[in-house]
């Protein structure tokens, strides 16, 4: 027990001398998976292992129902505060903080490249479905992380490939040729995707926000697209539109993180006007 934890603070601070002495390219340095935390790894290798095509079709039934809560987007941000991802190479700040420098960043260029406010609310709640965690989700691996489509191939181009030959799917020929159950360009919304936080934001959010701000919410994890573009052969026109805006907030998310700490008493009340413009004061969860 010792000598695990001994262990582990070694294997952290190796990883926080090769973060820290990398050289320091502003994009380069995000999403290193070759220099990942243990956290990370073991993340992964569950979550590849257990996102089968099964378990997404009963996680989602699971959770459409919405009846876990019954609370407002604030209150629920600050539930997040606790919560530290597990599959975040990038941040060792909590959810909530994480979430206003997103929507900060949104903010400051939001006049140059003509954002609507949607925009801004939208860098606020796209990580909220993590409170899936208290929710009663199985553990990290089913909230966080990258997600990818299930019930077809697994894209070599999706971070740690070799462990999705732990998943059963892996060896279902019903599942494992390209196309899978699916039709060429059948479109995303055909598409089941790994369960986890982005899906299930998208169901709490859907009454409430523009058809835009929902997509960005639905696949912001789904960087087997939105950078490596390896289900091109999935989608549809609309997919096509709607991943331009993909890719931009995703810059935002991401690069966000080296921000410093946001303020989060002085952002607050700014906040809560925006989040009152589209959402009642409280909503199912
Ligand atoms: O580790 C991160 C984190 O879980 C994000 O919230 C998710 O959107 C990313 O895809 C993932 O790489
Ligand atoms: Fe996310
Ligand atoms: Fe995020």
């Amino acid at each position: 027990m010792l000598a695990g934890s001994f262990s582990q603070v070694c294997d952290d601070w190796e990883h926080f001398l090769q973060r820290k002495y990398k050289p320091v390219n502003p994009v380069e340095s995000f999403r290193t998976y070759d220099i990942a935390k243990p956290s990370v790894v073991k993340l992964y290798k569950e979550q590849h292992q257990k996102q089968t095509l099964d378990f997404v079709i009963r996680s989602r039934q699971k959770f459409s129902q919405l009846d876990k809560a019954h609370m407002g987007i604030w209150e629920a941000l600050e539930m997040l505060n606790e919560l530290k991802d597990e599959s975040d190479n990038d941040t060792e700040l909590s959810q909530i903080e994480h979430c206003l420098q997103t929507a900060e960043a949104l903010k400051r260029n939001a006049k140059k490249e003509r954002f609507d406010d949607w925009m801004i609310l939208t860098g606020l709640i796209h990580d909220l479905g993590k409170l899936l965690y208290y929710f009663g989700a199985e553990g990290q691996w089913d909230v966080v992380g990258d997600t990818f489509p299930v019930g077809c191939r697994f894209s070599e181009k999706i971070v740690y490939p070799e462990f999705f030959k732990s998943n059963p799917d892996y060896y279902n020929p019903a599942y494992n040729s390209l196309y899978g159950i699916y039709k060429a360009n059948c479109g995303l919304d055909n598409v089941l995707m790994s369960f986890g936080h982005d899906e299930y934001m998208y169901m709490v959010a859907e009454k409430y926000l523009p058809q835009e701000a929902l997509y960005i919410i639905r696949y912001h994890s789904f960087y087997g697209q939105h950078r490596e573009n390896a289900y091109t052969h999935l989608m549809n026109e609309r997919d096509h539109e709607m991943m331009k805006l993909v890719k931009t907030f995703n810059s935002y998310d991401l690069y966000s993180k080296s921000d410093a700490p946001p303020d989060i008493t002085k952002l607050k009340p700014y906040y809560q006007t925006l989040i009152r413009k589209y959402f009642p004061d409280k909503i199912n969860w």
